[in-house]
């Protein structure tokens, strides 16, 4: 089958973008996931997505990317519907997996490479220049003719973030992009988050546990709480908040006679 050859977006088109959730709610079966989640993202924004696990944060995070279709209420990129492949090669929409999710029989260079490559309207040259100015912003360039399997945790973040990158995207989701990283690669990563905003003038929106991260790079935070919002703060405001639900987000209290999973046991 003859692969979709849409046309690569240009450098003209882009500005970054706004992503706006209304009303919306999701359900698998009877679950009840998400509801009336309502949500607005600024262009060039840092929005981070945080919540207990369970809370919802990949399903909204997958909604946004376009990949499933809520169950009412809508979400919008500059109005547009991100299910509508049109829309996400618009804004060169780009998703950064948890897991990087490369191809472990192409090189770093040619996993960068792949997705430009099939859409033909880019030059071999202006896919060079793309790649290696994305590796060069993540200063991974020595790396470029490594096999995945060559590479760190860390690494391989990096090289999903270049690969997401070489797209020029207009829009970038993070799914927990320093999980299993130490505090140091971690603290790497927030930093190049940073740093793409300025170099990409790009709308970014991370899905983290990781409350150090996102309290130092969100411009504002969105605490989900059982599919729901609880609050949407900046940083130093969530510190400040005396909402339970914030607080005992944001500092759990440990109580090694009343364990929590001691519930868990009781509701098997
Ligand atoms: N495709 C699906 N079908 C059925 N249930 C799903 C599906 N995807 C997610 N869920 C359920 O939706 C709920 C929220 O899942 P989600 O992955 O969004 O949580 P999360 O907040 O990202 O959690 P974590 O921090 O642990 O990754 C969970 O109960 C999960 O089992």
């Amino acid at each position: 089958m003859p692969l979709t050859r849409t046309p690569f977006p240009q450098r003209d088109d882009r500005n970054p973008v706004t992503v706006q959730v209304e009303g919306m709610s999701k359900s698998y079966g009877t679950q009840n996931v998400l509801q009336d989640v309502s949500l607005s993202v600024e262009p060039g924004e840092i929005f981070v997505i945080m919540g207990p696990s369970g809370s919802g944060k990949s399903v909204l995070l997958r909604h946004i990317a376009g990949l499933e279709r809520p169950t009412s209420g809508t979400v919008t990129i500059n109005g547009a519907d991100p299910m509508l492949a049109e829309t996400r090669n618009r804004f060169a929409l780009a998703l950064v997996f948890q897991s990087g999710a490369l191809l472990n029989s192409l090189s770093v260079y040619d996993n960068l490479a792949l997705y430009p490559h099939e859409h033909t309207l880019c030059s071999k040259q202006d896919i060079r220049d793309r790649v290696m100015r994305a590796l060069r912003i993540l200063s991974i360039e020595h790396a470029a003719q490594k096999m995945p399997s060559e590479l760190s945790g860390g690494m391989r973040k990096r090289v999903a973030i270049a690969r997401a990158l070489v797209m020029e995207p207009q829009l970038l989701l993070y799914d927990e992009p320093t999980s299993e990283l130490d505090p140091i690669m971690a603290a790497t990563i927030a930093e190049i988050i940073g740093t793409l905003r300025e170099e990409y003038a790009v709308t970014s929106i991370v899905v983290s546990h990781d409350r150090d991260l996102s309290l130092t790079i969100a411009d504002r935070v969105a605490l989900l709480h059982q599919g729901q919002v609880a609050t949407i703060a900046q940083p130093d405001d969530l510190k400040a908040s005396t909402d339970p639900i914030v607080t005992e987000f944001l500092n759990p209290r440990i109580d090694v006679r009343n364990p929590r999973f001691k519930s868990l046991e009781g509701s098997s």
